[in-house]
C-alpha cells in the first residue's frame, strides 16, 4: 500500500498559491525527495503532510486513511509521522536518553527507556545515552535527532533540510549513515533540499517543483538524462547552452552536426543543451572536428573543466578526465556524446537526440 498520497492538493499564502499538486505519492519504503529553488513550495508541501498546514482543497492521505480533505482534518499530533528538520532542536536541558524518550508519552517509563536505548544504540549512540547535547558532535546530536524522530515507528518520517546544519565533511558521512539506518528499518521518507547532488545520493524518486507544481518525477537517472524542459535540465547539472541553426533534418552548431528526429518543430535556430561530460576533449587537433581554443582550464581532482571557445565567439565547458589539463591557449578538437544533448523545441516537450546513441564522429 502508498503510503502518501496528494490528490489535487492547493494550499495559498496571502491569496497566493504556494502549492498546486495534483497528484503526488510516497509508496512503502521508498525515500522520495523534494527538490527545487528557493520558495517553489517544497516546505510548504512537507507541512501539509505533517498537518502543520491545512490545504484550501484537495485530499491527503497516509495508507489509506484520509488526513485532510474539505470535512476531514487530522492534526499533526495524530498522524504518526516523524518530524526532522534542519534545526533539529534537542532539548538542552535534557540527557541525550531523555531527549529521545521525550516523545514516547504512550509507554510506561520502563518500556520508554528500553526503546530510547534500542533507538540509540541503533543510530550507534548507546554509550552517549547519560549525556547532554551540547557535549555531542554535530554529526552526533543530528544522529539522536534521528533517534528521537524514529523513537514512536512513525509511518512516514517528513525530513527537512536535515542536513544543511553540517559542515560538508560530516554531512556526506551523515546523509550517508542516515540513508543506510532509513533503508534498513524500511522507513518511508519524504525529504526536502534544494540540493540536486543530494537527492541524487539519497532518493529512490525525485519530485522536482517549480511554482508550486511538480515538473518532473523520477529516479536521479531519469531526470538528470531525460529531462522534461530546460529548467528540469539544468537544475539537476550543469549544462552548455548552444545555438543551432536547422538544416533538414540536422542542426549545425559549433560542436558539429547533431541529428534531429523528424518529430521536431519547424524552429530554423534554437537552443541545445549539452552537458560538460558529454563534450569529448581530443587534445590533437583534428581538423575533421570542431576545433577551437582553450580559455579556461581547471583541475578539480576527479576531474577537468576546461573551457574552450570557437571562432564564432561561443563558449563551452567539457569536463574531462583530471589527467588533461591543457595550457590556456591551446588549440584542441571536440567530439561529443549525444546521451547529454537536449533539445527542448517547446517548454515540457522534450526532444531526443535519435538513440541509440553515438558520436558525432
Ligand atoms: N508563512 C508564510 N506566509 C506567507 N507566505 C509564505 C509563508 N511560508 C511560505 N510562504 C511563501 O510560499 C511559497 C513557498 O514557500 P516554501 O517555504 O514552501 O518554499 P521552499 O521551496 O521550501 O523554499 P526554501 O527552499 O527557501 O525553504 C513562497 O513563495 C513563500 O514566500
Amino acid at each position: 500500500m502508498s503510503n502518501l498520497i496528494f490528490r489535487n492538493v492547493r494550499h495559498q499564502y496571502d491569496g497566493v498559491n504556494s502549492v498546486d499538486i495534483e497528484y503526488l505519492e510516497v509508496g512503502a519504503g521508498k525515500l522520495v525527495c523534494l527538490l527545487g529553488p528557493s520558495g517553489c513550495g517544497k516546505s510548504t508541501t512537507l507541512r501539509l503532510a505533517a498537518g502543520l498546514e491545512s490545504p484550501m482543497s484537495g485530499e491527503i492521505s497516509i495508507e489509506g486513511e484520509v488526513m485532510a480533505n474539505d470535512r476531514i482534518f487530522v492534526g499533526p499530533e495524530d498522524r504518526r509521522v516523524g518530524l526532522m528538520f534542519q534545526d533539529y532542536a534537542l532539548f538542552p536541558h535534557l540527557t541525550v536518553e531523555d531527549n529521545v524518550a521525550f516523545g514516547l508519552t504512550q509507554l510506561g517509563g520502563k518500556e520508554r527507556r528500553a526503546r530510547a536505548r534500542a533507538m540509540l544504540e541503533t543510530v550507534g549512540l548507546a554509550e552517549s545515552a547519560r549525556k547532554y547535547p551540547h557535549m555531542l558532535s554535530g554529526g552526533e546530536q543530528q544522529r539522536v535527532a534521528l533517534a528521537r524522530a524514529l523513537a514512536p515507528s512513525p509511518r512516514i518520517m517528513l525530513m527537512d533540510e536535515p542536513f544543511s546544519g553540517l559542515d560538508v565533511v560530516l554531512r556526506n558521512r551523515v546523509r550517508d549513515e542516515t540513508l543506510t539506518l532509513l533503508k534498513e528499518m524500511g522507513t518511508t521518507v519524504l525529504m526536502v533540499t534544494h540540493d540536486p547532488e543530494e537527492a541524487m545520493r539519497m532518493a529512490d524518486e525525485i519530485v522536482l517543483m517549480r511554482d508550486g507544481r511538480i515538473v518532473q518525477q523520477g529516479s536521479a537517472g531519469a531526470l538528470y538524462n531525460r529531462p522534461v524542459d530546460a529548467f528540469a535540465a539544468s537544475f539537476l547539472g550543469d549544462v552548455n547552452t548552444v545555438t543551432a541553426h536547422r538544416n533538414g533534418d540536422i542542426f549545425e552548431t559549433d560542436l558539429g552536426p547533431i541529428p534531429v528526429s523528424a518529430a521536431s518543430n519547424g524552429d530554423t535556430v534554437t537552443d541545445i543543451l549539452v552537458r560538460p561530460e558529454a563534450i569529448r576533449f581530443l587534445p590533437v587537433v583534428n581538423p575533421e572536428k570542431p576545433t577551437g581554443t582553450v580559455v579556461l582550464s581547471r583541475n578539480l581532482g576527479a576531474y577537468s573543466l576546461v573551457d574552450v571557445q570557437f571562432e564564432s565567439g561561443m563558449r563551452v565547458t567539457a569536463r574531462v578526465a583530471s589527467m588533461y589539463q591543457p595550457k590556456v591557449g591551446t588549440s584542441c578538437s571536440l567530439s561529443l556524446n549525444l546521451s547529454g544533448v537536449f533539445i527542448f523545441p517547446e517548454p515540457g516537450n522534450a526532444q531526443y537526440v535519435d538513440k541509440p546513441i553515438s558520436n558525432t564522429n
